[in-house]
Formats: structure tokens, sequence, C-alpha cells
């Protein structure tokens, strides 16, 4: 009779573990005395004694060399929101996670963490100290976010104890940090255009950003307390910075410590929701011909400027979660990362 290896509680895969957060993910848990092993369609860079498996998680065969031996797997790949890809956000959220889930049934891996998005909820509508058990959004805004419900939905009802298959979602909201590739990039890319003069709205409302190392620590925390009769299994929770923060005063520190000007203009938050909808449209309209990607989707003018945080109170009863990076010095953190992205540079 063939004998199964039993997994070590300690060697984990990180599928996604090229991207931002999965790379800040993969460095904490090697410095925890994991062994990890990566698995993405593209390696961004090289560890000692990191394994990394290049492959599309669409393809089972690909992913199970990866799995091998694995009792944990955070799985945090997605396509890039801004890629606005209908089809390929389905295939790689939706059919990509469900042949995740298989693959790590048929590996015998115990747990599965996913990184989901606080956004699962988000309609475009004010969301005040937000908790988990809101419905997810019925009309959700983009496609992102419609098949990142999806995929959270499949990962949590997946949860078996029976099966020994253990299950959590973690819900981020606005991360940041060293090497992000989105947050202050885009800001910067804006301010460069001469883009960033304006406020959309009153500029009051309150968001949450937070910082990538409190994102991993969630994430090390939903696995390490993810066992047979905890209260986490087949549950969501909201990991951030519990530092709600004016959108645009977030927007403006950043800008200020890179050398550009805060946007000072009030434009009303309707108006710029209409011709982002109507850009929108054009671009749909349009896309057999003529292909172009408007920095105001419906999507960033919602975030932008409405109310959207959330209660980590979940997270703290149940994982003992407690953000280890404050928003001060994360910003701190970021801003000396991007030299290159000062005015002048
Ligand atoms: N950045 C943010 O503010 C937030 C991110 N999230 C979630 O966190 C996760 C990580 O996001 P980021 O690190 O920001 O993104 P990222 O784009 O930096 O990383 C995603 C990684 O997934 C990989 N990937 C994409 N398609 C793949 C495929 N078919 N097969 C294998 N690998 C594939 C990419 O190559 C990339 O390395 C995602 O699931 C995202 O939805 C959730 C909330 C907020
Ligand atoms: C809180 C949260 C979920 C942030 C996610 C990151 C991005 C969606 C934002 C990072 C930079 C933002 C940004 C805008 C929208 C949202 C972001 C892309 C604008 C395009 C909004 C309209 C403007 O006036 C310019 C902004 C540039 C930065």
């Amino acid at each position: 009779m063939a004998t199964r290896v039993r997994p070590s509680n300690k060697r984990c895969a990180v599928i996604g573990g090229s991207g931002f957060l999965g790379r800040h993910l993969v460095e904490t848990l090697v410095d925890r005395g994991y062994s990890v092993s990566v698995f993405d369609i593209r390696q961004s860079y090289e560890l000692p004694g990191l394994t990394f498996h290049l492959g599309d998680l669409c393809d089972e065969q690909a992913l199970l060399p990866a799995l091998k031996n694995a009792s944990l797997v955070f799985h945090c790949a997605s396509p890039a929101p801004a890629s606005d890809d209908r089809e390929l956000f389905e295939r790689v959220n939706i059919q990509g996670t469900r042949t995740v889930i298989q693959a790590c049934l048929e590996a015998g891996v115990q747990k599965l963490v996913l990184t989901s998005s606080a956004s699962v909820v988000f309609e475009g509508k004010d969301i005040k100290n937000g908790q988990e058990d809101l419905p997810y959004a019925g009309k959700p805004i983009d496609y992102y976010t419609e098949t990142k419900i999806e995929q959270e939905k499949l990962v949590l009802q997946a949860c078996d104890r029976e099966k020994d298959f253990l299950t959590v979602a973690i819900r981020p909201h606005g991360i940041f940090g060293p090497r992000d590739p989105q947050l202050v990039p885009i800001l910067v890319d804006t301010a460069r255009r001469g883009k960033m003069k304006f406020i959309i709205g009153d500029g009051t409302n309150l968001v949450d950003f937070t910082f990538v190392e409190n994102v991993v620590h969630g994430h090390i925390l939903a696995a390490e307390n993810l066992r047979p009769n905890s209260p986490i299994c087949g549950k969501p929770y909201h990991i951030t910075n519990d530092e709600p923060v004016r959108f645009w005063d977030f927007m403006s520190e950043v800008l200020v410590a890179l050398g550009y000007a805060a946007p000072r203009f009030h434009l009303p938050y309707i108006l710029v929701y209409g011709l982002a909808l109507l850009l929108w449209l054009l671009s749909m309209i349009l896309r057999p011909v003529l292909s172009f990607k408007p920095t105001f989707t419906p999507m960033r003018v919602a975030l932008a400027g409405t109310h959207h945080y959330y209660s980590c109170d979940r997270a703290k009863q149940d994982l003992g979660y407690k953000p280890v990076v404050s928003l001060k010095e994360g910003i701190q953190r970021t801003v000396q990362s991007y030299p290159h992205l000062r005015k002048g540079a």
C-alpha cells in the first residue's frame, strides 16, 4: 500500500506569490521558518531556499507539483482590476479558483486561505464601519468585484471538516506599501498628467487604506488559527489598518511627500460619476475599433467619492488581530520606497 507523506504544517504554497501582496507574504513566511513554494504565471524575484513553479492556476496539472506536501495554501492571485477584462476575470477568479480547490483536495492540502476583498460588498454607496454580515453587492460596479464575490463564495463553501479541508477568506481594503504597482503609481501618473487638481465631492469621505504588512499579518493569523474546531472555518474577515482616513487627505499626504501639489478644487460627485459612466460606455461601444482605458472609471470615482470603511472587530476577536504598523508609519515607509516617483526624478 502506498504511504501518504503527511505534510509538515510549516510547509505552504503561495499562489500569486510574485505579486505585490504575495511577495510580502512569502518574505514574512520565510522569516518565520515556513518552507514556501511559490506558484505564479511570472517570476518577479529570487530568494534563497524558495521554490518557484511557473504556470497558470487554471491548469491543475501545473498546480499540483507546487502543492505537493503542502498542508497550507494561500491563494492571492488575480488579474489586476485595471485590466477590466471580463473573460479574463471569469477564467482566473472563478474557473481558476475551482481548479485551485480541486488541486488542494487532490494534493491533500488541509487549509486554504483566500485573499478576497472588502469590495465584495461595495456597490458605490456609503459603507461606514461595515461588518462581515453585509450582503454581497447585488449590483457590483465592475467585473473584478463581480468575480471576487463568486471566488469568495466558492472558497468558503468548500470548507469541509469531514474532508479535513478548512478554508477562510481575508478581505483587505486599499492595500498600500513598498512595491505596490497600483495605488502610488496611479496617483503619481495622474498628477504628472496634470489631472490631480480636483477633489471629487466635499472631500470628507472616510476610507480604509491598509499597510501591506498588516494584511500579511492577518493572513498568517488566519492560517494559524484555522483548526477543525475553530469558529473561523468558512468565514470572511476584514483586515484593515483600523484607522479610517479621509480619502483625499491620504492622497494629498502621499502627493505632497513626493513633491506634488495636493488637489484643491471641488467637483460634484454625481457629475464626475456620470461622466465616468459615459466614458466607460463609450469605451465599450468603441472597443471593436478603438481601444482606450479611461483613468476615471465608475469604480474609481465611487472609491474616491464615497465612504467605505470596515470594522475589523471580528478579526480582533477570533484571530487576535491588531495592526502591527500604523497608518503614519506605513505612509512614511511607502513614500521612502518610491524615490523614482518623486517630482523631478
Ligand atoms: N491591492 C489591493 O488594494 C487589494 C488587493 N486585493 C486582492 O489581493 C490579491 C493580491 O493583489 P495584489 O498583490 O495587489 O495584485 P498583484 O497583481 O500584484 O498580484 C497578483 C499576482 O497574481 C498572479 N496571477 C494573475 N493571474 C494568474 C494566473 N492565471 N495564474 C497564476 N498567477 C496569476 C500575477 O502574476 C501576480 O503576480 C488579489 O487577489 C486581489 O484581488 C484585495 C483587496 C485590495
Ligand atoms: C481605498 C481603495 C480601495 C483604494 C484602492 C486603490 C485604487 C482603486 C485607488 C488608488 C489611487 C486612486 C486614484 C483614483 C481612484 C482610486 C485609485 C485608483 C483617482 C483616479 C480618482 C479620481 C481622481 O481624481 C484621480 C484619482 C487618482 C488616484
